[in-house]
């Protein structure tokens, strides 16, 4: 049952932001704001971001349009000129002009003193960023579903795009679907990883086990960083599959166990003392999250850890566009839930788990990282 706040109840923080939430409303307000040089920035600070919200479904578009044409590989040496550039792209002369200045608008190209063109900011990061440009890539079918918002919100089908994209998230995944979806994930977890290990050390555990693991990145990069860390990989049996063959000649497997199996069914490997969920726990709702839970609870020892790496909401500007896409996200995937750490540690209390800690990360963007102990 939802509670309508009283003016009177309402904290003193409250009714400022009420106040001034009326104060910027007012287009008067709005215009005299413009005339001091100290409101003046503010004003057009905030008239900037509410344009670029406006206009993210276009900016996404230019993205996807320099990522599909290739666009920065092709400036990543030297800089060129529109017409070099439209050849590279195979576009025509003007239709190259208008998608360059198009991308200058958004920081992904720039041009240099003679008026060529060169990598912006963001166009210099993605080009060694093949997870983000995946991701680029993947959005078309999120798009399509979440095309009409409010028709997604009232009246949800039991299947999307996006939900049969990410087939396994409901336990069912093919030998042939295994390969591609954990190829997606593997490309798109480096920074994940590089969040969570940096802000969470292994060398006080003795053997790590990544639950839902896919293709074996983290115990890969946990395994290399911690010379003589044990490790196993426990996910569904088609993507164990893919891990083994991935790993089975290579310079880990003589410490690494994979183990095929469904967390919401079967029993979990006892022998670690160092559980991971690394961008797990989010494509589940709260029933499923607490059945993991429950089953990693069940299968540790008192002492050992959890540690839950994933998106999650929070108070950094990071941390809040990530709760604006997941939750969307995630809505158009028909499953999971982008949880704050609070709402990860009543999940983990109500499991049974205690000594629930958040692990500060450097870039709240890529991940968030909580802690908890049996
Ligand atoms: C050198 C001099 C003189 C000055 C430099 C000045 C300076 C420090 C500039 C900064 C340059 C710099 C270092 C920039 C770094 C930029 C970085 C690291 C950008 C990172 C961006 C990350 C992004 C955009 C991540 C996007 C991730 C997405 C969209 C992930 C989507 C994941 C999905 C949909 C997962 C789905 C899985 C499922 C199904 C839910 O389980
Ligand atoms: C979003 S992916 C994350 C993979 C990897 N941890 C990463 O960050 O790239 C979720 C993983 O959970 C696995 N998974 C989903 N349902 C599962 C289940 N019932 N039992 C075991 N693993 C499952 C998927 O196969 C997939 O590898």
């Amino acid at each position: 049952m939802s509670r309508k706040a009283t003016p009177s109840r309402a904290s003193l923080s409250d009714r400022i932001r009420t106040w001034r939430n009326r104060m910027i409303a007012d287009p008067a307000f709005r215009r005299r704001a413009r005339n001091w040089p100290i409101l003046r920035r503010i004003t057009n600070k905030r008239a900037n971001e509410l344009f670029a919200l406006t206009a993210g479904f276009v900016n996404s578009q230019v993205l996807l349009a320099c990522v599909e044409l290739d666009l920065f590989a092709a400036l990543e040496d030297d800089p060129k000129d529109t017409a070099a550039l439209a050849r590279h792209v195979r576009l025509p002369g003007d239709a190259a002009d208008r998608l360059l200045r198009a991308a200058e608008g958004i920081g992904l190209v720039a041009r240099t003193s003679d008026g060529r063109w060169t990598l912006d900011d963001h166009g210099a990061v993605l080009t060694q960023s093949p997870g983000i440009t995946a991701m680029i890539r993947h959005h078309g079918a999120v798009y399509r579903d979440l095309a009409d918002p409010v028709a997604l919100l009232r009246d949800p089908p039991a299947e999307t795009e996006t939900s049969r994209f990410w087939s396994y998230v409901g336990g069912t995944v093919g030998a042939e679907d295994g390969a591609a979806y954990s190829e997606l994930m593997r490309i798109s977890q480096d920074m994940v990883i590089e969040e969570v290990l940096d802000a969470y050390p292994m060398d006080r555990h003795r053997h790590l086990l990544d639950v839902g693991g896919g293709s074996g990145a983290f115990v890969t990069v946990a395994g290399n960083r911690w010379p003589s860390l044990e490790l196993s990989l426990f996910d569904l049996p088609a993507v164990a599959e893919t891990a083994r063959q991935r790993l089975a000649n290579g310079p880990l497997s003589g410490r690494l166990t994979v183990h095929g199996g469904s967390f919401l069914d079967d029993a979990l490997p006892r022998d670690a003392d160092c559980y991971a969920l690394i961008r797990v726990l989010y494509d589940h709702d709260d029933a499923a999250a607490l059945r993991i839970l429950s089953a990693i609870h069940e299968a540790m020892e008192d002492g050992d850890t959890l540690i839950i790496g994933e998106p999650m909401a929070g108070d950094a500007s990071g941390a809040r566009q990530v709760a604006a896409y997941f939750t969307f996200y995630l809505m158009a995937m028909r499953s999971g839930r982008c949880r704050a750490p609070d709402d990860i540690f009543a999940l983990l209390q109500a499991a049974g788990f205690r000594h629930m800690r958040q692990h500060r990360t450097r870039m709240p963007v890529v991940a968030g990282l909580v802690s908890a102990r049996k």
